[in-house]
This record gives structure tokens, sequence and C-alpha cells, in this order.
């Protein structure tokens, strides 16, 4: 079965907006693994602009599920993550001022420079997964990092697939099978949604992991927004 692992980021931006605590990030992400989800996602970014780097230690005592922290391994960050070992490091080639994560690793350019940090993680006893697009040559090149895993990198797929391109499935399937034959376990990420996942999880053979977070937030508003309103015309009946 796939593990549903929430990115609670979005809570974070939330709760910043009005420079308070509401939402509690540590309430919902204990909610969130009440609820079922069997693992916590979060992107600290340099910037902080959701995630702090202080949220990460916050989270670390009620994570009870899986813990997966993501990030470009920049030395803070690295620092951070060997601090509190999480289960899992997803290594994310973000550039500093993007909106959000855009791109997967160039395995090849960056090999030296992945299997160095993998070997870190590896020493601190923590499980890496390396951020990719779904590119056979790249996973072939992420084997000889040392990673675990690989998280395929869902956008493509979640745009063209919501314009009813189903065929965009197909270079995911052929990294997946090229993935397990390497022996890399397989997570998935970004922009993921009710309307899209089962039919990605049907078709991914050994899919581990899928990490959801801008769009399972979104849906949490639509969804739950008849009842709150519904109980504030209670209270001002
Ligand atoms: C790696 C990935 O796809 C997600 O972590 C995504 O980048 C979410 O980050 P933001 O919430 O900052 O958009
Ligand atoms: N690794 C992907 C992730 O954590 C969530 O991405 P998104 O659902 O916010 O696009």
């Amino acid at each position: 079965m796939t593990k549903l692992s929430v990115n609670i980021n979005k809570i974070a931006t939330l709760r910043n907006s009005r420079g308070g605590d509401t939402p509690n990030l540590v309430s919902v992400a204990v909610d969130v693994q009440e609820f079922g989800a069997q693992g916590i996602t979060i992107h600290p970014r340099p910037d902080e602009r959701h995630i702090r780097y202080q949220d990460a230690y916050d989270l670390k005592p009620i994570v009870t599920t899986e813990y997966n922290i993501e990030g470009n391994p920049i030395k803070k960050f690295i620092d951070l993550v060997v601090a509190i070992k999480p289960t899992q490091v997803t290594l994310v080639p973000d550039a500093i001022n993007a909106i959000t994560s855009n791109a997967g690793w160039d395995t090849i350019k960056n090999q030296s420079f992945l299997t160095e940090v993998v070997a870190e993680f590896k020493r601190n006893g923590i499980r890496t997964s390396i951020f990719m697009d779904p590119d056979l040559g790249l996973i072939e090149a992420a084997v000889k990092t040392g990673a675990e895993r690989i998280e395929l990198y869902t956008e493509a797929f979640a745009t063209e697939y919501g314009l009813g391109n189903k065929e965009a499935i197909k270079p995911y399937v052929a990294s997946a099978n090229l993935a397990t034959e390497l022996g890399l376990g397989i997570n998935a990420g970004h922009d993921l949604s009710l309307d899209n996942i089962q039919f990605f999880a049907k078709n991914i053979p050994n899919l581990l992991e899928v990490s959801i977070g801008h769009a399972l937030i979104a849906e949490a508003l639509y969804l739950g927004l008849e009842n709150v309103v519904n109980l504030y015309l209670h209270k001002l009946k």
C-alpha cells in the first residue's frame, strides 16, 4: 500500500500571514496523523516563508509516523536534518527564490556532491530520497549516489492529466520500473490531488509514498467550508 505523507507547509503559510499561532502547526500535525495519514512532510525554505527551522524541531516529538524533511542540502539544511534525525530527507534542488519546487536533480552533473550528502545522512541513520524528473538516464545515475529512494516530480503528469492526457503517465511508469530494477524505492509528489491521485497510484508499480500538500489543504478548505459556515450561522441564531 502507498503511504500518504501530508505536507503541512500551507498550514505554516496561513499561520505566518497573521504573525500569531493560528492555526497551530503542531496540533494540525497531531490531527493529521490521528486521521490516518502515515507521514508528515515539511519543506523548510531558506527564507522561512512557511515552515520555520524551529518548526522542524517542534514537530520532532509529536511526529509518530514517518517524518520527511525536504529541501536543498545547503549547510544550514544539512545541519538541521542531522540534528533532528527524521525518518527521511528528500533532497530538492531549489533555487533560493523559487516560488515552489520546479525541477528535479541532474544526478549526472551533481553525482559527487549528492554522493557526499547522501553518505552524511546515511552515517546519521537517515534515509535519503532524491527529487527527480522521470528521466531514465538520470535515474540510472541516482542509484550511484547511494540514495535509498527517489521522489518522482509529478508536476508534468498533473498538468497533462488535468488536460485529459493520460499518456503522460508513461514516463513515470518506465521510471518506476527502472528504479525497482535498480533497487531504488519510489516516492512521488508535487501537484498530486484528489483528481489525479487514484490514476497515478494505480499505474505506478511499487509506489511506496506520496507527499501531498498544496491541493490537499485547498481541498480541505473546500470540503470543510459548508460545515463551518453552518456552524457560524447556528451561533448567530
Ligand atoms: C518537493 C515538492 O514538490 C514540494 O515540497 C513542494 O515543493 C512544496 O513546497 P512549497 O509548499 O514551498 O510549494
Ligand atoms: N514532495 C511533494 C510535496 O511534499 C507536496 O507537494 P504539493 O502537493 O504541495 O505540490
